[in-house]
């Protein structure tokens, strides 16, 4: 058995300890002033102090960094390239890096969106298994996933629901969780705008495998905006300005 199947076999365990769990996206935006591997390395141990049984991460120091811990890391990598609207771990290449780096999974778009360098999912797939990670499909629909799946996905994400046509909704997006539930027989993870616990309990009760809530944790810039957009100095008249 080659060493990458000896570890992918390892990392079969690790779907076990996820399995009714919560993982925190430990990612910052562009433009943040957390966008640092050391912030988003603290950000993971208070995740994980908080109750988090593992982190997605974004980009190789990142998930180097944040492996130590001895948690399960969902790894990916986020690059826009021309030509293709397919950010998240675009190739196989960066499929290997993350491997390398330490990701026990790799997330990686399967909406069945054209890659800009002609991969496929199966030989991204390919990629993750020969480097002993599991494969995560970041999907935005039922068909994509099936499709995933078919390609040799190992888990699937909803990741991506909301994301690929129209407005962005403001809930997640629990119905396509249940149905993926319902169709596949791999795990399903509900990902992608989670913001509270009746909400993780709602995905839970449609039987995702796991949670994974990033900007409601992670995102100071965002629940700050929330939060200021209930201060009273929105309400004051315009006219009376800062000085009244
Ligand atoms: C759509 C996309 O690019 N999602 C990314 C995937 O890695 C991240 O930016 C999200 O933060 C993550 O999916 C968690 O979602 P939320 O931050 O909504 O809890």
């Amino acid at each position: 058995m080659s060493s990458g199947s000896l570890r992918r076999r390892a990392q079969s365990g690790i779907l076990a300890r996820l399995r009714g769990h919560l993982v925190v996206s430990c990612q910052a935006p562009a433009g943040s002033p957390l966008k640092a591997t050391a912030h988003m390395y603290a950000m993971a141990e208070a995740a994980l102090l908080g109750g988090a049984a593992g982190i997605r991460a974004q980009g190789y120091d990142d998930v180097q960094a944040i492996a130590r811990l001895g948690h399960p890391v969902i790894g990916l990598i986020k690059r826009d390239e021309p030509g293709s609207a397919v950010y998240i771990t675009p190739r196989a290449c960066d499929v290997e890096l993350l491997a390398a780096a330490g990701a026990q999974i790799v997330a990686s778009d399967a909406t069945g969106r054209t890659r800009a360098s002609g991969e496929t999912t199966e030989q991204l797939v390919a990629a993750a298994h020969q480097s002993g990670a599991l494969f995560m499909a970041d999907v935005d629909c039922v068909d994509a996933a099936l499709a995933a799946v078919e390609a040799g996905a190992d888990l699937v994400g909803t990741t991506l629901s909301g994301y690929t046509l129209g407005p962005i909704p403001h809930e997640p997006d629990i119905e396509l969780v249940a149905e993926l539930a319902r169709r596949l027989t791999v795990p399903v993870v509900a990902e992608g705008r989670y913001r509270t616990p009746e909400q993780v309990r709602a995905a839970f009760d449609a039987c995702a495998w796991s949670v994974v809530v990033g900007g409601a944790i992670t995102d100071p810039v965002a629940l700050t905006r929330r939060l200021v957009s209930a201060c009273s100095h929105h309400l004051l008249p315009e006219t009376l300005g800062d000085d009244a």
